[in-house]
């Protein structure tokens, strides 16, 4: 269970993120949208105890520095280097590595690869990763965050670059998992997911709004986020962003 309290992130002076509260049981799949510069990438950080936050912040009762083996992250890929010298298959062992200092352990090998073969890129084995297309890259990265078999998932923006059978068939993946983990998505484009979401939040330095999908995501909330009108389709229990990837600067 991940809870947050009176949540608030400067950088320098600026201020990122304001007095955010949240709750989310176990497990489950929360979705944060908002515009550029909004702080969802900081919110993601603060869970992960990579900046400085007033407030608190607990994963399972702990704080997030305590919490890192629990949680699996995957970086915004605009803001990791994509031109690294490794293979596809370095690329998904080296978090796994890192944990134990004798080396690789075969069942290590195995998850990695039941990971690759899961967002069907287990071919690309042995394939240089810089060679990969942008949305090849991101299935590889979804494998490496799976392989590590974490309790916590926090993936930020992955659809990016991601043709559109690539992002259902990573929905498709998610959907199954969230039975058994706790994931937290920063999209652009909810639609993918809007029928495995169990958790909205509007975000934009502070709580727009943050609940059910089909209280939160309404054409009001949506104008309050982004600052422009964006049309929202009901049909029977799911709603859709009609434009589906909403990416406004505020
Ligand atoms: N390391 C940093 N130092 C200074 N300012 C930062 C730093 N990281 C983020 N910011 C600023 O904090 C604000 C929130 O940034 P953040 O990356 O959390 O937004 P975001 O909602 O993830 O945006 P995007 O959708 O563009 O990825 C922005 O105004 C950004 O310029």
């Amino acid at each position: 269970m991940i809870e947050i309290q009176n949540l608030s992130v400067k950088y320098d002076s600026q201020i990122a993120l304001e007095n955010i509260n949240l709750k989310l049981e176990h497990p489950s799949l929360l979705v944060i949208m908002g515009p550029n510069g909004a702080g969802k990438t900081t919110l993601l950080k603060s869970i992960l105890g990579l900046v400085e936050y007033e407030g608190k912040i607990k994963i399972f009762g702990k704080e997030p520095e305590e919490s890192r083996n629990i949680i699996g992250y995957m970086p915004q890929r605009d803001r990791v280097n994509t031109n690294i010298p490794l293979k596809v298959k370095d690329v998904v062992l080296m978090p796994l590595l890192s944990r134990y200092y004798f080396g690789i352990r075969l069942e290590d090998v195995k998850n990695a690869k039941r990971a690759l073969e899961r967002v069907g890129m287990l071919h690309y084995w042995d394939k240089n990763f810089s060679s990969l297309s942008g949305g090849e890259q991101q299935r590889v990265f979804l494998a490496r965050v799976l392989a590590q078999s974490s309790k916590i998932l926090i993936l930020d923006e992955p659809f990016s670059a991601t043709d559109v059978a690539t992002k259902m068939k990573m929905a498709g993946i998610l959907h199954k998992l969230k039975r058994e983990k706790t994931i937290i998505i920063v999209t652009h484009d909810v639609n993918p997911l809007v029928e495995c979401t169990d958790k909205l939040l509007l975000l934009r330095k502070r709580v727009i709004a943050f609940g059910d999908v089909m209280d939160v995501l309404n054409e009001e909330n949506m104008e309050k986020l982004y600052g422009v009108k964006v049309p929202i389709v009901r049909r029977e229990n799911v709603c859709y962003v009609l434009g589906g990837d909403v990416h406004v600067h505020h």
